[in-house]
Order: C-alpha cells, then structure tokens, then sequence
C-alpha cells in the first residue's frame, strides 16, 4: 500500500514500515521510563518535577514517507499521554488511515489517534484551532515558515522537520568503494525524495576521477520501473508537477555550465501500463560549481552534484555556506580528520563513513532553517510533554508580613 501511495519501490517502503514498528515499539517501551527529579531544600522541603502530557497535538506530513513520518509523530505523541491529530499530504492520504486502523485494533482508546484529510485549509485550521497545544510539522521550509508564524498567535510550541541541501565529504584517504556506496545512498533512496540527502558531493581533488567514474557506472545500474517489483531499486516520482520541476532543475544546471554525467531524463519503461508513470534516470551532474542553482537550492528528486574540493578548511567552509542544516557527511579513515569535520559541520545530523541510516534510537532533526526539535531518541520525550514543578514545604510559612 505505501508502494501505491507513494510510487516508491516496494522494497524500500518495507524497510519504511519495519522502522515505524520499531518506533512504536521503542515508545511503548519508554513510556514507563517517563519521570521527574527529586530536589532536596534546606529545611527538609524539597520539591519535585513531573513530566505530563501537552494535549492535543497536531502532526502535518510530507509525502515523501507517509507511515514512517505518521509514526515518528503518534508514536512518542501517544507515550507521553497526548492525542493526536495526524494531517497527511493530500497526496498520500491513504496509509495514515491504515495506522489509524492499526492504533485502534491494538486497543488505543477511541479518539486518540485520528487522522484528517485536507490540505492547506484544513492544515492553517488545525494550527489556529484554540484547543490545539502542539504542533509537529514534517515538509517545505516556506510552510514550515507559516506553521511557526500561526503557532505564534497561539504560543504553542512547534517541531519543524525541514528541507536540505546537507553536504557529504568524501576525502582522498577513504575506502573508495564505501564512499560511492555512501554517496548512491546519500542520493538514490526514494527517487532522491529525501530531506536528508547528501546532494552536495564534495570530492577531494586527487580522486575525483576515478570516484565519478565508479559513481556513474552504479548509478547507470540501479533498477528502475515497477514499484511492486521486487527487484525494483527505483519507482516513481510523486506527481506530474514534481517531476516537471525536477527535470526543470537538470535543465537549468546545464544552462548554468553543469555536465550531466548520466541520467538527467525521463525514463519510459517498456510495460505499457507504467508509460504515463513519473519515471526518471538517476542523474549525475559533473563540472557543478557552488553558485549554480542545483548546487543551491532542494531539488528534491534523483540528482546529485559532484564538487571538486582541495583542503580541509576550504570544503568545510563550503559546506557550511547555505541556510539549510539538517544532516551532513564525511568518508575519510584518519579518525581525528572524521571528528574534527562533523564537529565543524553546522548540521543536526551528521555521519562518518556511512549516510541516510535513521536508527529509532538515535535523534534527528536540523540545525538552521532546516528546523528544530527532535524526531526518535529518548529526546523526543521532551518534546511532547510539559515539566510540571511541585514545591513541597516541611516547615511553616515564613511570612513577611
Ligand atoms: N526534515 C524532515 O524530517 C523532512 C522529512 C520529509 C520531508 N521534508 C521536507 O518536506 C518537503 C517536501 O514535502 P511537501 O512538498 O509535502 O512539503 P509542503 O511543505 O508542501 O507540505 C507539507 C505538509 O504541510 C501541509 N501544508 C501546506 N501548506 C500548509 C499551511 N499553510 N498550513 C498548514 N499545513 C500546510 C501540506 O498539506 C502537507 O501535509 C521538502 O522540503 C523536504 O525536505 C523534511
């Protein structure tokens, strides 16, 4: 079903799927670990904290990972003792309500987990609502913009989960083979439908050939066709508008001097009831520059641009140079190198010598315009819950007057 919602291979949408039963599981399992502190004051008083629920929570989602996200939004939401309100994408409304199924089999109580359909109406009426305490948004910096601009009239807090263009470093001392890989999965995951994608690959002079010639020879391989095929590594685009800008995207870059290494076109495949699917060739752009508008801004499809780079200092000031911040990467073997570079990264996820793996255990989120507060982790407790602080006196009053 998440196949068909979103036009991903079905192999990937499984592994989506295992992850959010992950995610309620490890939330389940910390909702018994919610607690307070003790603090000892002169005198025998003391005082305590609780952790307690918010209320109504809304999640908004992008369409790029539709369960997962409802997942990592309901999940913790739920375990700290909140409702929520869930609002997918119009454009994949169909397995949110399949969760909603799920919660409610499982004996969540009516009421709990309820999700509505709509889009920017019905998204602007959940955020202004009086009754709504929390808003959690997954999507586009400008509507995050707006979420946290109509939280405001509220004060209620806000989760953003936003865009990037996050950078990944692949130094000359790495292991060759481990960055390519690192740089497909940096790129090719969902049709390259991922906020978190190393779409800036910068490449340390003295490999670059040899790197881009390994990159396109697997880029050239990956399988591309019917989602529900088993073997299929790539599906389709999400909408007829989408793939439009994307190809759009390709276009301009190489107006702008950019070389198109491979890929860079539709893709028809040859059943004739995939022909009007949103199918496009992984592409690789070469000779790309930093001012170039692929190298700038989200693209948000199948298309990774190669730098060439020379110093340490030079790449890291770079990769810092934009307004996004959510995830970077680095493949090199000197570990001093590895933790200086992520130390300097100025992104909220980062990776050394792997890319794109999201572990329920671990936070993610950005740094910014890329968002802030955490998805997964024991962190995320903090963000669906209020800290209630209960002053216990032992003594008399002193009264000043
Ligand atoms: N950081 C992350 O975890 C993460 C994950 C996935 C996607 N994204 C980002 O999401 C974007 C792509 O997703 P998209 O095109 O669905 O984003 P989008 O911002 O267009 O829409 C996201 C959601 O917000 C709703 N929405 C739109 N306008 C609204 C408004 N004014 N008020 C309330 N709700 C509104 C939409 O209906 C949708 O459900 C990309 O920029 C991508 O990087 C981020």
């Amino acid at each position: 079903m998440e196949s068909i919602n979103n036009g991903k291979p079905i192999f990937e949408a499984m592994l989506d799927i295992d992850i959010a039963w992950q995610c309620i599981e490890y939330y389940a399992g910390l909702a018994g670990t919610l607690s307070g502190q003790h603090i000892q004051l002169s005198g025998g008083s003391f005082a305590y904290t609780r952790r307690e629920p918010l209320g109504v929570c809304v999640g908004i989602g992008a369409w790029n990972y539709p369960f997962q996200i409802a997942c990592w939004k309901s999940a913790p939401a739920l375990a700290c003792g909140n409702a929520m309100i869930y609002k997918p994408s119009p454009l994949t409304p169909v397995t949110t309500v399949m969760l909603a199924e799920i919660y409610a089999q499982a004996g969540v109580p009516e009421g709990l987990f309820n999700v509505v359909q709509g889009g920017v109406a019905t998204g602007e009426f959940l955020c202004h609502h009086p009754d709504v305490a929390k808003i959690s948004f997954t999507g586009s910096v400008p509507t995050g913009s707006k979420i946290m601009e109509m939280a405001s009239k509220g004060i209620k807090p806000v989760t953003l989960e936003l865009g990037g263009k996050s950078p990944l470093i692949v130094f000359s001392d790495c292991d060759l083979q481990n960055a390519v890989k690192g740089a497909l999965m940096a790129n090719f995951l969902s049709q390259g439908e991922v906020c978190c994608n190393g779409t800036r690959v910068f490449v340390q002079r003295h490999i670059l050939d040899k790197f881009v010639q390994e990159v396109v020879k697997r880029t050239q391989a990956i399988k591309i066709g019917d989602p529900l095929k088993e073997d299929t590594r790539m599906g389709a685009l999400i909408s007829r508008p989408h793939f439009n800008r994307v190809l759009g995207f390709v276009k301009q870059a190489k107006e702008e001097g950019a070389t198109v290494l491979c890929g860079g076109e539709p893709y028809v495949p040859s059943d004739p009831k995939l022909k009007d699917g949103y199918y496009m060739r992984p592409t690789v752009l070469g000779n790309c520059k930093d001012e170039m508008t692929c190298v700038k801004e989200e693209i948000f499809g199948p298309v990774m641009s190669v730098l060439p780079f020379d110093t340490e200092e030079e790449v890291l000031q770079r990769a810092n140079n934009t307004s996004f911040g959510l995830a970077g990467g680095v493949f090199t073997r000197d570990i001093t190198r590895a933790h200086r570079v992520v130390a300097a990264l100025q992104a909220g996820s980062c990776y050394i010598n792997n890319y794109n793996l999201s572990p329920i255990e671990v936070p993610f989120g950005g740094y910014k315009k890329s968002g802030f507060g955490r998805e997964n982790g024991q962190v995320t407790i903090e963000y669906y819950s209020q800290l209630k602080t209960v002053y216990v006196e032992m003594g008399d009053v002193e009264c000043t007057f």
